[in-house]
């Protein structure tokens, strides 16, 4: 049973598998360098043990002080020293978390095992100059992450059997399961999906329909819970547009160029859901 884990970056994913390991009794050392991300995790993580169990009733019901007792929020990295697992949530960009693993693994015993959540990075180019490549595996967690009970587990060149299992075993603790698939940029999930993205984009910026018009053709007639361009803000386009370059460079094809519209709507921060406006507008919950 695992009952210490590390959780680096505190943003949208970080605060909500933070918020998830917390509701199933695990232990948390939430790390971001930034400590107002750090601030607004705990309250969107307080929001989440208060309201997960009302909108998902699988959800454990447990009361918010305790469930924050659980969890330490801090900057320091030596912090997670002595974490039985880490699941690394930073920003979507190849550099800037092989750094992150650079000083996990100077820190962490060497059975440790490091996932990483991302949208479509390779694991096996994240494991390059680590001394534990075995150790290091992809999950894939959706968003929100309390009312996902399946994550895309990404299996490295290097990663170990004995990993995977860990994984699984850490997953079943949260009550979800693992579909484990191969390491492409992208898996099975973003390889796919940001191209529908992508494309529904463009057939705004064309004219051809609006923002509306796209997402219920996708929800009446193909019967999707959400329709791309909801999905799209709900991700973050800042993680979208991130995810479609690491596409775009990764395969060197051109069916992953991004639509223009969406680096103009990250330029002026609308970034979805988390900025209070993107494709739709939100109001404060
Ligand atoms: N948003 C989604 O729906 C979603 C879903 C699945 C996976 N992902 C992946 O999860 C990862 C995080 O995405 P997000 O949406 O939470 O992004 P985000 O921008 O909301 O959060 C990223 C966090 O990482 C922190 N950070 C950056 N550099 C750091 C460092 N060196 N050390 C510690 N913290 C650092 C930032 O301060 C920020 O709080 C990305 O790789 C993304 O592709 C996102």
């Amino acid at each position: 049973m695992f009952e210490r884990v590390g959780v680096i970056g505190a943003g949208t994913m970080g605060s909500g598998v933070a918020a998830d390991l917390t509701l199933h009794g695990i232990g948390v050392v939430l790390v971001d360098i930034d400590a107002s991300r750090l601030a607004k995790a705990r309250s969107e993580i307080a929001k989440t043990v208060r309201f997960a169990p009302i909108v998902y009733p699988k959800a454990p019901k447990v009361p918010v002080q305790e469930a924050l007792g659980r969890i330490v929020f801090t900057q320091e990295f030596s912090a997670i020293g002595d974490c039985d697992f880490v699941i690394e949530n930073v920003t979507e960009n190849a550099a800037i978390k092989k750094e992150v693993y650079r000083k996990l693994d100077a820190l962490c015993r060497l059975d440790v095992c490091f996932s990483a959540n991302t949208s479509c990075l390779s694991i096996t180019e994240l494991a390059r100059g680590i001394r534990r490549p075995e150790r290091i595996v992809g999950m894939h967690f959706m968003n929100p992450v309390f009312a996902k009970p399946v994550v895309e587990l990404m299996r490295g060149v290097h990663t170990s059997d004995d990993t995977v299992r860990r994984c699984e075993d850490l997953l079943r603790q949260m009550t979800k399961e693992a579909i484990v698939v191969g390491d492409m940029p992208g898996f099975v999930s973003n390889r796919i999906s940001h191209l529908f993205m992508n494309e529904a984009m463009w057939v705004v910026h064309d004219g051809v329909a609006t923002v509306s018009q796209v997402d219920q053709i996708f929800k009446k007639c193909f019967g999707h819970a959400m329709g791309p361009l909801e999905t799209a803000d709900l991700i973050g386009l800042d993680v979208v547009m991130d995810s479609l370059d690491v596409l775009y460079a990764s395969y060197q094809d051109p069916k992953f160029r991004r639509c223009p519209l969406l680096k103009s709507m990250v330029d002026s921060d609308r970034l979805g859901r988390k900025s209070g406006k993107g494709f739709y507008e939100y109001q404060e919950e």
